[in-house]
């Protein structure tokens, strides 16, 4: 049954919906191997929304394609709804950094493109289709081609054709690293949004502290060499989340947490990765993380 479904609650103690348990990945090459994740253990709750930081090189990319089932551990267990993961399901979106639309379909048709790949009743979808562009602020651009978008219109086009089936879990990977920092901060209210209303559990992969406090329920930070997680914590912050929170006290403190967390884990500006908006002067250096 097709819905656009309404925020339900979560009852209490309920099995982790992702669970990935002691997962290591190392890529085998022709020059050395490379431990991109040497140890995880993560649960992720129904309804969660858990970001994964940390700096670059540390191994978040790798451990999201895991659980999209892309990647295949080299050791540990991954299940979603305590079933082991194999190969790509049909109960994952996946964003990616770049939107990655066919640029000779328009709108409407990205959208509904993942409905023709899985075979699905088209016209069942179309109006969903319709209402998720118009949740997005796309009403009326259903006939564009993506080159006639904007940036940010071409990723909230991506996040529509991740929901169009109705997964249960959407896998975010950098989706707004591209993207000018004012745009950014509106697709993080924008996405804030959708979620009240299309309630979905989501990982989330970013550089940003800022963005993984303003978005999360958990944010878990991934870095150390070999690389694991070296800190799981809640978001204190109430939802509805607006700008607003993100000039509080408490708001400042969770960030510097998190900044100090990665900087003990790897020393300061180690890198060279994208490096934050102009901070203050008295805060220090951040590491290859965006604040
Ligand atoms: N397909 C691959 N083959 C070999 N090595 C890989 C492959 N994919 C990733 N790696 C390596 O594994 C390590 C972790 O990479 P990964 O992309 O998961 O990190 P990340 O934290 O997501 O980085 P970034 O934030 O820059 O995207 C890196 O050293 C990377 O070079």
């Amino acid at each position: 049954m097709l819905s656009l479904a309404p925020k339900v609650e979560r009852p209490a103690a309920e099995a982790p919906l992702v669970s990935a348990t002691d997962v290591q990945k190392t890529y085998f090459t022709r020059q050395s191997p490379i431990h991109a994740v040497a140890s995880a253990s993560l649960d992720v709750a129904r309804g969660e929304f858990v970001s994964l930081l940390g700096p670059s090189g540390c191994g978040k990319s790798t451990l999201l394609m895991m659980i999209a089932g892309l990647e295949r551990p080299t050791s540990g267990s991954i299940t979603l709804a305590g079933e082991p993961v194999a190969s790509p399901r049909r109960d994952i979106g996946i964003i990616f950094q770049d939107a990655t639309l066919l640029p000779w379909k328009s709108t409407l048709e990205n959208v509904l493109f993942p409905i023709r790949i899985l075979k699905l009743p088209m016209e069942t979808y179309r109006d969903r289709a319709h209402g998720l562009l118009k949740m997005v602020g796309l009403a009326g651009f259903e006939h564009k081609k993506p080159g006639e978008l904007s940036g940010g219109m071409r990723q909230r086009v991506a996040i529509c054709r991740a929901l169009i089936h109705d997964p249960e879990i959407l896998l975010m990977d950098e989706p707004f690293s591209a993207l000018d920092a004012i745009t950014r901060d509106q697709m993080n209210v924008a996405l804030s949004e959708i979620l009240e209303t299309y309630r979905k559990t989501v990982i989330f992969v970013t550089h940003s502290i800022r963005e993984a406090a303003f978005l999360s329920d958990r944010v878990v930070v991934m870095g150390g060499r070999p690389s694991t997680i070296i800190l799981d914590k809640k978001m204190p912050f109430p939802r509805p989340r607006r700008f607003e929170i993100e000039e509080t006290q408490e708001f400042a403190q969770v960030c510097r947490e998190l900044r100090l967390t990665i900087e003990a884990a790897h020393g300061h500006g180690q890198d060279g990765h994208e490096q934050d908006a102009p901070r203050p002067a008295s805060s220090p250096a951040a590491v290859s993380v965006i604040e």
